[in-house]
């Protein structure tokens, strides 16, 4: 009997959708299976890839499996590299279908931020704007940081440095502003944390409670962050960079997984989760 999960991937011929197809359909596993079969590739209806097999449009082999702008019926679980422009009708797709979901999409809006919580009333959710294991620890491990250094003598500025390919439509990403969120809360500031995106011209000082982000767009990077936390006479970089996107792709699939599988072989109930919460460290002492 086949107990494979049943996976649609939204944006499918994008370059994370097709990483998400290739390892889906064991392309990079030693005995072919991932544990999933890929029953629907979605994309946009204009991209140029429509109507081919998915599985050959990501460089592996024939799926039988077209990429389509329609959504399959059988999908137990969908992942969504996309953009914010076809996020809505994904989540509202998941919604009526009762379809579990892995949102990987960054650059959304707050309004679209609030109506995925909404979501997660009626289905579970993972959201997290990096996929990464290396990008979850190295979170946790600023916040730490973070602690540790906030009352230094002379104090920490902290900035965040990130890398990303020529196309990347949104910045900074959003992995630096989760990065950039969570070391706010570590820094437990008596005023508000600012946020302070590039410098230039006469921009004065540098205050003590801001945190500095610097988006950088080079060549094919798959993503790089740096976090600089500077003080008097020395400095601290914790630096975490991918070699390329399966990262992300096998990240995503572990989310998917999750959601269907849970902690103790079921499948998890409504609600928003993130990949602290996949990993096992949302109770991790941050
Ligand atoms: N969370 C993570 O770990 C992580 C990692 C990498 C990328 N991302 C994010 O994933 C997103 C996609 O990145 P990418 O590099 O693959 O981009 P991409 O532009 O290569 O792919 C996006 C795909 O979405 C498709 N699309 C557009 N409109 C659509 C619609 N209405 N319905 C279905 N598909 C539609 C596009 O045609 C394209 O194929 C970005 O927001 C990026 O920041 C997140
Ligand atoms: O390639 C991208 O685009 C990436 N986007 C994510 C972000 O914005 O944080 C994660 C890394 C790759």
């Amino acid at each position: 009997m086949n107990n494979t999960i049943k996976l649609a991937v939204h944006g499918a011929a994008g370059r994370m959708g097709q990483r998400v197809v290739a390892l889906a359909s064991g392309a990079d596993t030693v005995d072919d299976t991932s544990g999933f079969t890929v029953v629907g590739a979605i994309d946009h209806s204009s991209h140029p890839k429509i109507g081919q097999d998915a599985g050959v449009v990501a460089g592996v082999r024939s799926l039988d499996v077209p990429v389509s702008a329609d959504w399959p019926e059988k999908a137990e679980v969908v992942i969504d590299f996309s953009l914010p422009e076809a996020f809505d009708a994904c989540v509202a797709r998941c919604v009526s279908a009762a379809c579990p979901l892995v949102v990987a999409t960054t650059g959304l809006s707050d309004q679209q931020k609030e109506s995925l919580a909404e979501a997660a009333q009626t289905i579970p959710i993972v959201w997290a704007p990096s996929m990464s294991l290396a990008v979850n620890l190295s979170m946790r491990m600023a916040q730490q940081i973070t602690k540790a250094l906030r009352d230094v003598a002379g104090g920490v500025d902290i900035e965040i440095l990130e890398r990303h390919h020529r196309f990347k439509a949104d910045a900074p990403s959003g992995t630096a502003l989760k990065f950039g969120e969570l070391i706010a809360d570590a820094m437990n500031a008596d005023d508000p944390v600012k946020h302070v995106h590039g410098r230039e011209g006469h921009t004065g000082q540098r205050s003590r409670n801001e945190i500095g982000y610097h988006a950088i767009r080079v060549g094919d990077n798959p993503g790089e962050h740096t976090i600089v936390f500077g003080m008097l006479g020395e400095k601290i970089e914790l630096n975490v960079a991918a070699s390329n996107r399966d990262c992300y792709a096998s990240g995503a699939l572990a989310a998917a997984k999750w959601l269907m599988r849970g902690n103790d072989g079921g499948p998890m109930p409504a609600g928003l989760y993130n990949m602290f919460d996949v990993l096992g460290m949302a109770d991790a002492d941050a």
